[in-house]
């Protein structure tokens, strides 16, 4: 670990452990967008609080603010009212200290830099000496499967490894949040299944905590403990269910009765507030 991930590690379980806070915390936030004389309320008065470690799905209908709120984590909305934390910093503070890192639908690759090179890249960017960068982007590879597949160029890849190239370069950051919005929506049923258990596996091994936005609930039920359910827009938190599957999940795991009962259980959840 390089000096400057490790304190900014340090600065943000201080900050934790100063406050008490959870992992992920909103209090409050609201967001309008103005476009000319359009108003549009996207989030109102949303509080949540995600403990770290946690892995948690935010779900709800087309439009409702999801992107919006993992927006606001990520430091790239600003709330109109409210604030939002991660282990008691703000976005904009988590952002520098890298505490999160962000994996979006379609996460594109610089097309000429090979696969190991765009992973490494936010570390290049952060300064990180080239062997470290290398060893550790490498070892991320390792992680989402792609080992042997470091000196490929993004072009020479399925859609499902960029995909995961783009999860790897998110946790060569070594993020204590992983924001992830719709990230596995356009991949094939198959590989969507295999990553899955990878994400799973891939948080088992460094405790991060998860915050994915996604509009499948099968998708929602094998991947979290908590399921965050909001309201048509604009959006507000109307459940929170806690998905209790047991740590370890295996394919197995969806053939638990318990796994329909929580499909089920959202299901009515959204509509009911359709
Ligand atoms: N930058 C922006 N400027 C203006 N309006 C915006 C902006 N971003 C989002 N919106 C609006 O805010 C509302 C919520 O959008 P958001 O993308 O958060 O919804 P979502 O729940 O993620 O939708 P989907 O599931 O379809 O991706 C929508 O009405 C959208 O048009």
């Amino acid at each position: 670990m390089t000096s400057a991930s490790a304190a900014s590690l340090t600065r943000a379980d201080t900050a934790s452990e100063a406050t008490g806070a959870a992992g992920l915390v909103a209090q409050g936030v609201s967001v309008t967008f103005r476009r000319g004389t359009q108003v549009i309320d996207a989030l109102k008065d949303v509080s949540l609080n995600i403990p770290r470690g946690t892995r948690a799905a935010l779900i709800g209908a087309s439009g409702c603010g999801k992107s919006t709120l993992l927006r606001v984590f990520a430091d790239i909305v600003q709330p109109t009212s409210g604030t939002a934390s991660h282990y008691g910093l703000t976005p904009a503070e988590a952002r520098a200290n890298r505490v999160y890192a962000l994996v979006q639908q379609g996460s594109t690759m610089l097309p000429w830099r090979t696969v190991i090179d765009n992973v490494a890249l936010g570390l290049e960017i952060a300064g990180t000496s080239k062997p470290e960068r290398l060893e550790r982007a490498a070892e991320s590879l390792a992680l989402v499967g792609l080992k042997g597949f470091e000196k490929s160029l993004p072009a020479e890849l399925s859609g499902g490894m960029r995909q995961r190239a783009a999860i790897a370069r998110a946790l060569t950051l070594r993020p204590r949040f992983l924001l992830m919005d719709e990230p596995f929506g356009a991949l094939d049923e198959i590989t969507r299944d295999r990553l899955h258990f990878e994400l799973l596996r891939i948080l088992e091994e460094t405790g991060a905590t998860l915050f994915l936005v996604t509009h499948s609930i099968a998708e929602a039920v094998i991947l979290s403990d908590k399921v965050v359910v909001m309201t048509p827009r604009p959006g507000r938190i109307s459940q929170v269910i806690d998905v209790d599957l047991g740590q370890h999940r295996t394919p197995a795991t969806r053939e638990d009765p318990r796994f329909g009962h929580y499909e089920l259980m959202l299901r009515r959840a959204l509509h009911h507030d359709a």
